[in-house]
């Protein structure tokens, strides 16, 4: 795996590369997302007791809900918090979250305190973001930063600009962050230091039309 940087454009081009020309449909990319996440976090020293999945509309949402998926069927205790417009999900969202739903996921819109929860899991937007996170978004991103609970953060810590490392309104500060197949610039520049913790690469099958 290549260490330089990419930009968000660039890592969208290298998905759309994998996806579309070699052909890997996006959901075997999306398992594969969750469960390097799963067993990263097994590895390291989080309390898997009470874990919450913040997802949003976009496929960083939907490697939330398989997230979430897998850890439910390994009788872990887990709760989904949803946020966004649900007509707008992407078709892979979409498709995960009915799946989560077949397995009994639970899937709620509010949460009564971020602090019930042993550890967070933040796939609320990846390199998708666009503008600045505002509304009941920014608040719940505000409250779980406040919470000071351990936060897993799904590609990017949700707020950051994937390709300045600026924050967009607020972002999600991670303790630890699992990264698909290259480092985003915006993990390592502008206010990313802040925001980050611990950064981990991991290989997805996503690959730059050289490789
Ligand atoms: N084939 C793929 O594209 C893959 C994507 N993956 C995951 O998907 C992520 C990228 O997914 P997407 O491109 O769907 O993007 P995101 O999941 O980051 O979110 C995009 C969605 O959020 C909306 N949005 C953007 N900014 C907003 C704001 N400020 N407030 C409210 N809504 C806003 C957009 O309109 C869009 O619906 C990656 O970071 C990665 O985690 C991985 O699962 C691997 C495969
Ligand atoms: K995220």
């Amino acid at each position: 795996m290549k260490q330089t940087t990419v930009s968000a454009a660039q890592m969208q081009a290298y998905d759309k590369y994998t996806t579309e020309t070699i052909g890997i449909p996006s959901t075997v990319l999306i398992e594969r997302a969750a469960l390097t996440v799963i067993n990263t976090v097994a590895a390291g020293s989080f309390l898997l007791e009470n874990v919450l999945i913040v997802v949003g509309t976009g496929n960083n949402g939907g490697d939330g809900l398989a997230i979430a998926r897998l850890l439910h069927l390994k009788g872990i205790k887990v709760e989904v918090l949803l946020l966004g417009d649900e007509r707008k999900l992407s078709a892979d969202n979409k498709l995960e979250l009915a799946i989560a739903r077949k397995y009994h996921v639970k899937i709620g819109r509010t949460v009564k305190d971020f602090r019930d929860y042993t550890l967070i899991i933040d796939a609320l937007f990846g390199i998708g973001l666009k503008r600045d996170i505002t509304g009941k978004l920014a608040e719940a991103v505000k409250k779980i930063n406040a919470s000071n609970q351990p936060v897993v953060a799904v590609d990017i810590p949700s707020g950051l600009d994937a390709t300045t490392g600026k924050i967009l309104g607020s972002a999600i500060r991670a303790t630890t962050t699992i990264t698909f197949g290259y480092i985003k610039s915006g993990l390592v520049s502008g206010d990313a230091h802040k925001r980050v913790g611990k950064l981990v690469l991991k290989d997805i099958g996503i690959y730059a039309p050289e490789v």
